[in-house]
């Protein structure tokens, strides 16, 4: 079967990189991306490519090339599935904050509407593509939903293809990706057809041996189980960084003894404030909600550790802010430099910056923020969204500006929170002379010269060194 006209569901941090990769790749193909955020929509079809809802590197040369040749963002969301003979499925999959799972399952329910809307809408046979990342076994739900509800003897073909793209990357991810994994039902012809009908979208671009077909459950739960796994190697780094304090070891020694043994590798292994983003928390409670489904006690516990790691490296890093600083905060300027939870994206989804902002607002710090691609609004809505205290409480606890010098003056303290390039190559005398004395500084990220900086004079405080200065 050959794939003339694709529908992706969800314009967001996944749908339109990958459509507009798709898009680039393959000219053949018409690539209709929808959405009901219509701003979002309205975003991606700026003449001013810096006005992309996503920032990714690299980015708006592939919009460039493809938007109005065949890719396409529009509101049209019924008119797309029609028209298409595949649909990808994109939308936010986020931990459920209601009900039974509150807290922990993912929240299907986007997922059920997409479905729903396929079903009622669709008058010729569809493969449907599972691109959001799913609790296994949704493919089932969303089959029966399909076959149940149509009710125009359409038929539907349930595919797992799940995005594995890291943000701040996501443009080379998409065109070099490591592997592109789709579960489909081998046990049929039509699955069989459908599984080498996406094999060939992605065959434009991606080496046949780079593309792995499993059965959908596999497919499905390796996604969930490639960000445990990730995400476990940063906890367990972050752990060790707690004890290297504390031995006068160093994390990044010891990360890069361990790493070049080939079997361990060295990639994940830095030490950080804490990971954030939208899906390792999420995906990790998932896959413990999943086990504890099905009466595997252990199995939840052991991943659940990871999250519990990582939740006590943002508070600790915190409250080694608050002790340094004679034990109190109140009233003192504290400079943030990045909010954004990884460098190269604007998106700031559980970045740790947000809960390190919480925690020291709590003590009553005045916080100050600079970075170079979160809107200020954005900043807000991360700490409104914590619901520790009023949204006018936020607002004059925490101040934006657009200068990171600005940031910095007359702070008492600065907190490196996430590793943008750009923070390396500052005139940090300049920032020192417009300091409060003594000048501490906070690198949540091993970001920094650290001895070049104490040669200035400031006093530093280095994830996972011992810090004997301090
Ligand atoms: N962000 C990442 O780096 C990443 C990487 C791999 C996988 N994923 C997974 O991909 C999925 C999407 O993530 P994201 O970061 O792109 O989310 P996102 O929130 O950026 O985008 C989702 C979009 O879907 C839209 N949407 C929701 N319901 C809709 C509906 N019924 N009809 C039309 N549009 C609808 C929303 O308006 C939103 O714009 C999630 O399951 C996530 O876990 C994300
Ligand atoms: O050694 C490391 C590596 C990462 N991080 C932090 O971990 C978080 C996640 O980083 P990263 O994985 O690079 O970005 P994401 O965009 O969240 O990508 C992850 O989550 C995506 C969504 O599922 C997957 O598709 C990707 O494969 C997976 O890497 C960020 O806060 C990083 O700063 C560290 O602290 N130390």
């Amino acid at each position: 079967m050959k794939i003339k006209s694709i529908c992706c569901i969800g314009a967001g941090y996944v749908g339109g990189p990958t459509m507009a990769v798709i898009a680039q790749k393959c000219p053949q193909v018409k690539v209709t991306v929808v959405d009901i955020n219509e701003a979002r929509i309205n975003a991606w079809n700026d003449k001013d490519l810096s006005k992309l809802p996503v920032y990714e590197p690299g980015l708006d040369k592939v919009v460039e090339e493809a938007r109005g040749r065949n890719l396409f963002f529009s509101t049209q969301v019924d008119q797309a599935i029609d028209e298409a003979d595949m649909v990808f499925i994109s939308v936010n999959t986020p931990t459920k904050t209601y009900g039974k799972g509150k807290g922990m399952a993912a929240d299907l329910k986007y997922i059920e509407l997409c479905a729903r809307q396929i079903a009622r809408v669709a008058t010729t046979d569809k493969i449907v593509v599972e691109k959001s990342t799913l609790p296994v076994r949704t493919a089932s739900a969303i089959k029966s939903i399909l076959d149940n509800t149509n009710g125009k003897d359409v038929k539907f073909q349930i595919l797992s293809n799940p995005e594995f793209l890291a943000e701040g990357t996501a443009v080379t991810d998409l065109l070099n990706p490591d592997r592109v994994l789709i579960g489909g039902d081998n046990d049929t012809t039509e699955g069989k057809e459908a599984i080498e009908a996406l094999v060939s979208i992605y065959a434009n671009w991606v080496p046949k041996e780079q593309i792995l077909t499993t059965n959908v459950w596999s497919s499905e739960l390796s996604k969930l189980t490639a960000n445990a796994f990730l995400a476990q190697r940063v906890s367990s780094i972050n752990s060790l960084s707690e004890l290297c304090e504390k031995t006068e070891a160093d994390v990044n020694e010891v990360a890069k003894a361990i790493g070049m043994d080939s079997r361990i590798g060295s990639k994940f292994l830095k030490a950080s404030v804490g990971f954030g983003g939208s899906c390792f928390q999420k995906d990790i409670l998932n896959l413990v909600y999943i086990a504890k489904t099905y009466g595997l006690t252990e199995v939840a516990d052991y991943w659940e550790q990871v999250i519990i790691m990582n939740d006590h490296q943002k508070r600790r890093f915190a409250h080694n802010i608050i002790s340094t600083l004679f034990n109190t905060v109140s009233g003192k300027k504290i400079a943030f430099l990045g909010w954004a939870f990884k460098k190269d994206t604007n998106d700031t989804r559980e970045s740790a910056a947000i809960y390190v902002a919480d925690e020291l607002l709590s003590e009553q710090s005045q916080i100050s923020v600079y970075d170079p691609k979160v809107e200020t609004e954005q900043m807000y809505t991360d700490l409104d969204y914590l619901n520790t205290r009023s949204s006018e409480e936020n607002r004059s606890g925490l101040s934006v500006t657009q200068d990171p010098y600005e940031t910095c003056k007359d702070a008492h303290a600065i907190a490196i929170l996430t590793e943008w390039d750009e923070f390396k190559t500052y005139d940090w005398q300049k920032i020192y002379d417009q300091m409060q004395k003594p000048a501490f500084l906070f690198d949540g990220r091993g970001l920094l010269d650290i001895p070049k900086l104490e040669e200035i004079g400031f006093v530093c405080y280095k994830i996972g060194s011992s810090n004997k200065n301090l």
